[in-house]
Parts: C-alpha cells; sequence; structure tokens
C-alpha cells in the first residue's frame, strides 16, 4: 500500500511496516498537564509560564476559554503566558470534545460576576457530567437544570465552598474538576467520593501534585477524599512534559515492526499513568530500556497477549487493545467500564472495528475478551475519537490494506499525528 499519500485523504491508508522501523520520535506535551496548569495559572496572584505547552483542539479551547472568562492567555509562542483578571459574566464557552475543558471550567465559572454558557461537539453532549454540576449546586453555584451539556453557571463573583459528596465512578475529571478551582472559594473544598471506585486515579494524583506546585494546601491522606484549602494559588512558571499516553501508538510500532522507537524526554519520575506503558509492554513481550536518550521500546515483533487492569488508565485502552488484537495469545482488559463515557463508546467501537477486520473480541461487562484471528485490511472508523485513530494506525503498521477513517481527529491532543507516523516508514 502506498504509505504517501497525503493524510488529507479520507479514509486515510495506514502506512504497513514492511521492515523494522528504527526512529526517534519528540513528542508533544501533555494534554492533561497543559490543561491543568492553564487552570492554575488562571487562578494564580500573578502572571505565569506554561512551557512547552501541547498545542492541540483541546488545549486551544481551554486557552480561548480562559481568556474569555478575563485571563488571557497568549499562545503565540511555544511558551503560553497566562495573565490572570477577575472572571466576567456574559460569555460562552465551546468545550469541544474535552473532558478536561467540560469538567475543569465551570468550576472557575462560578467565581465569574454572570452567567457563562456551555456547549460543546454534539457527542460531548452525552458525556458525563451531572456530578460536577449536582457538586457545584450543593456549594452554593447557580447552574441551570439538567445534567449535561449545554448548560450555564451564573456566577456571582465568589463561591461559598465547603463539603460536598459526589459519584466520581464515571470520572476522575469530576473530582479534580472541584479541587483545582477549590482554593479559590471561601470555605476551599472537601470532596468525598460515594460509589464504586473511582477511575483514573493518577489523574487525581497529577492534579493534587500540580495543586501543591502552586503552594495550595492539599489533604488527601483518607481514600475517597481530598480536601483543598482556602488560600492563594501562587503563579509559578512550570514546563509541561511530552505526552505518556500519546507515546503509546509510536511505542507499539518500534515492537511490533521488530525494530525500535524512541520517545526523548520520557521523564524519570511523573504523575502521567502513561508511564505505565514501560512495564505494560514488557508484559506483552518488548525490549523497554529507559536511559539518557529516553525510552526505547523495541521487541521482536512477536506480541503476547496479557490479562490486565487498566482502570487507572483507560485512556491507553484503544492503542493497548488494538496490539492486542496482533498478539499470538489471548487477553482481557478489565476495569474499563467507564470509558463507555470518553469520546465515544470506546468498549462498543474497538470491538466493532476489531472484528470488522476478522478480529475476535466480545465486549465484557467491564472491558474487552480478545483472542488471536487473522486480520484483513478494511475500513477503520474512529468515531470523532483520536485514540481510536491510535488504534487503527497500529492494526495498520502490521496489517497491509487498513483504511483509517478521520485521521485527522487526532489533532484533539495532537495536530500533525498523521504526518509525524507517516515519517517513519521508509
Ligand atoms: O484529568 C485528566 O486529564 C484525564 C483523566 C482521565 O479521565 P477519566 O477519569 O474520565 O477516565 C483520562 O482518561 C483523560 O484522558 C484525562
Ligand atoms: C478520555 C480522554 O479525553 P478527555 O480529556 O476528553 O476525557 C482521552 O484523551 O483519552
Amino acid at each position: 500500500m502506498d504509505s504517501l499519500l497525503p493524510v488529507t485523504t479520507d479514509p486515510w491508508p495506514a502506512p504497513y511496516a514492511a521492515a523494522p522501523v528504527r526512529a526517534t520520535v519528540a513528542l508533544p506535551g501533555s494534554k492533561s498537564l497543559t490543561n491543568r496548569e492553564l487552570v492554575l495559572a488562571a487562578l494564580a496572584d500573578g502572571p505565569s509560564v506554561v512551557r512547552a505547552a501541547l498545542r492541540s483542539r483541546d488545549t486551544e479551547l481551554m486557552a480561548a476559554a480562559l481568556t474569555s472568562l478575563g485571563s488571557p492567555v497568549d499562545t503565540s509562542g511555544a511558551d503560553w503566558t497566562v495573565t490572570p483578571g477577575p472572571f466576567r459574566g456574559g460569555v460562552a464557552v465551546d468545550c469541544g470534545l474535552a473532558g478536561t475543558v467540560m469538567r475543569f471550567v465551570p468550576p472557575v465559572a462560578a467565581l465569574s460576576d454572570g452567567e457563562v454558557a456551555f456547549d460543546g461537539d454534539p457527542h460531548a453532549r452525552t458525556r458525563p457530567m451531572g456530578e460536577v454540576l449536582a457538586g457545584l449546586r450543593s456549594l452554593g453555584v447557580g447552574v441551570s437544570a439538567g445534567d449535561t451539556l449545554p448548560f450555564t453557571v451564573r456566577g456571582t463573583g465568589s463561591v461559598r465552598g465547603g463539603r460536598v459528596t459526589i459519584d466520581a465512578s464515571a470520572s476522575s475529571q469530576f473530582v479534580s474538576a472541584l479541587l483545582l478551582a477549590g482554593a479559590s472559594y471561601d470555605e476551599g473544598v472537601d470532596v468525598l467520593h460515594d460509589g464504586k471506585p473511582v477511575p483514573s486515579l493518577p489523574h487525581i494524583e497529577m492534579t493534587v501534585a500540580c495543586l501543591r506546585g502552586h503552594g495550595v494546601e492539599v489533604d488527601d491522606a483518607e481514600p475517597d477524599r481530598w480536601r483543598v484549602l482556602p488560600g492563594t494559588v501562587r503563579a509559578r512558571d512550570t514546563t509541561v512534559e511530552p505526552d505518556l499516553s500519546n507515546a503509546a501508538p509510536f511505542l507499539m510500532l518500534g515492537m511490533l515492526s521488530g525494530g525500535a522507537v524512541t520517545v526523548p524526554g520520557w521523564p524519570g519520575a511523573t504523575t502521567q499513568p502513561g508511564d505505565v506503558l514501560r512495564d505494560l509492554l514488557a508484559r506483552m513481550g518488548a525490549e523497554v530500556v529507559l536511559d539518557d536518550d529516553g525510552l526505547t521500546v523495541g521487541g521482536t515483533g512477536t506480541i503476547s497477549g496479557v490479562d490486565v487492569d487498566l482502570h487507572d488508565v483507560g485512556e491507553l485502552a484503544p492503542a493497548v487493545a488494538a496490539l492486542c488484537a496482533l498478539a499470538d495469545s489471548p487477553s482481557v482488559l478489565r476495569g474499563i467500564a467507564h470509558i463507555r463515557g470518553h469520546e465515544t463508546d470506546r468498549l462498543a467501537a474497538l470491538a466493532t472495528e476489531l472484528n470488522a477486520l476478522g478480529g475476535d473480541v466480545t465486549e465484557t461487562e467491564d472491558g474487552l475478551a480478545i483472542r488471536p484471528a487473522p486480520l484483513h485490511g478494511g475500513r477503520f472508523a474512529t468515531y470523532a475519537d483520536h485514540r481510536m485513530a491510535h488504534a487503527g494506525v497500529v492494526l495498520g503498521a502490521a496489517v497491509d490494506g487498513v483504511l483509517v477513517e478521520d485521521v485527522a481527529t487526532t489533532s484533539k491532543t495532537f495536530p500533525g499525528f498523521a504526518e509525524v507516523w507517516a515519517g517513519l516508514f521508509g
């Protein structure tokens, strides 16, 4: 297949790795870190610089939201400067399909002096949101009726805050959202979770670490409870790490092609849950080396199936599912019922698309069971989900003739993804 067709071709013929791929790929910054740092910078006591910020749809939507609320974000260079100002109402926020925008911005908008209207992409209107809105209501914030986008937050210039109980079993972002703004509420926030286990807990730990980095006092000593004391969010300059979850398809390419791919700048210590790729890919047969050059993942081209709980790192599930479909033994992905509420219903989408290419995948109550099966080329639909596109290109690297629909959807967290990907093939 011609891997050099322009990536504007839709569906896009995913490049096939006819030979081992050996390459070094510098990856853009983390979405999760960039959007947390932008929010905290807007709440801070002076201007902050977010260095090496990720420039992508989700982070540009965050920058636009904070700018329209009265804290301009200068995105003209690689380092983004945020100048906090009083939050104002009478504005509209476009959330796109970004969970971080639709969940993290309403608690900030609650501090504004008027109405802030939120809406997003058609699918964003189906993503779970109600616990954030109910939480805000119980903290004294006026919010329009309903529990999904679109909705309106009615700011009065301050928020009482205090204790709030929510069920965060559908998304860790419900907790992160209330914590990020909590120090700016009169009584801070004391968030209790009541429900099935919270997914993506490392992302809440990331939120806590970012808050502490800005001088905010957080008590997370008790499970399922996070207390943010009221106080100043100190301005600070930060440098964003590469996005380790977006490294998944690249590292997998090194492994499945029998070559090796290096991602430079892999942090020695990080709050990003994507760091589990080191262990996970090793379990699936990769050779994994972390040294001064970065993280290098290679292999023989043979992939072992894996039985793994991805509850903490559901955002890896699409790429991991694709790799499992290429394995020589069965796999079970567990603990990821909540990813039905991500950019699309990822369990249904993965089962449908992998099976359409000859896969043998069944959806379970909380994940996927994937058995070895001979795969063939064909169309791979992506449902406006960047990580479904990652799954599609991983398959296409091992199976000739995979056509990935709307590969440009990867711009949610990595504009130019397909160009970088295609550039790795000889
Ligand atoms: O807070 C964050 O930056 C994120 C938290 C997780 O969300 P869920 O807890 O909804 O899985 C993760 O999947 C998402 O990609 C990013
Ligand atoms: C779930 C994801 O994104 P969001 O931040 O929109 O929830 C993701 O990136 O895999």
